[in-house]
């Protein structure tokens, strides 16, 4: 398995949002997280990418496996777009930026500044990121938001071709990319409200 994730609690601002989680992500799956607007799907994301520590439960990865997409962009605004993917090809140690560049369709803004971008485009540039990363799991975190349907189109074909290559994916969307993946959805293991130190004093 690339991920398993035992029994996990997460909470965000300190109060718990999903508990009871478990799932297996092996070579070749994507997981589709499902469940209403404020259900728990990001803050079970970014748990298991590492950015916040979980209430309960295990997550098991290999260390520095998981590559987390995440609403926000997090592009170098004044660094050009092949500038930002060479940036971040180094950081996570890995090459060619050439193929990130053609799955997002970016190599006629390759020169521009990523400030200077499109939302959609700031988009693509973002996902195209995952590529240079050469981590296995992707966590991604309504990865098609502003992106037209032609760019739904290189996304999902991405993801196929990451999972072809024997990666796996973890994907809080509400739309429907066309993958073959199982569902998850989240809305039945939200968290019970917990009883106050005090509310326990008096049970
Ligand atoms: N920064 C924050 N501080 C405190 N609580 C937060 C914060 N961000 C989100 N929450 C709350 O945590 C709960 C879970 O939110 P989360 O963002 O994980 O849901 P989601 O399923 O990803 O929602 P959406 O589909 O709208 O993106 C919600 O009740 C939300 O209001």
């Amino acid at each position: 398995m690339l991920l398993t994730v035992h029994d996990l609690a997460v909470a965000r601002g300190g109060v718990p949002v999903l508990e009871g989680v478990s799932f297996a992500l092996g070579p070749g799956e994507a997981l589709i997280l499902r469940g209403p607007n404020g259900s728990g799907k990001t803050t079970l994301l970014r748990t298991v990418a590492g950015l916040q520590p979980p209430l309960a439960g295990r997550i098991e990865a290999a260390p520095d496996a998981i590559a987390y997409a995440a609403h926000a962009d997090g592009l170098k605004a004044t660094l050009t777009v092949a500038e930002n993917l060479t940036f971040w090809a180094r950081i996570f140690g890995t090459g060619d930026i050439a193929p990130a560049l053609a799955a997002f369709d970016l190599e006629d803004l390759a020169d521009r500044p990523a400030g200077a971008l499109s939302a959609g485009q700031k988009r693509r540039l973002g996902l195209a990121r995952l590529l240079v990363t050469g981590r296995p799991v992707w966590a991604l975190d309504e990865p098609t938001v502003s992106l037209d349907v032609a760019s739904v189109g290189l996304f999902a074909e991405a993801v196929r071709r990451h999972l072809g290559q024997g990666g796996a994916a973890l994907i809080a969307t509400h739309i429907d990319l066309g993958l073959e993946a199982r569902v998850f959805d989240v809305t039945h293991l939200k968290a019970r409200p917990r009883a106050s130190a005090e509310d326990e004093a008096f049970l």
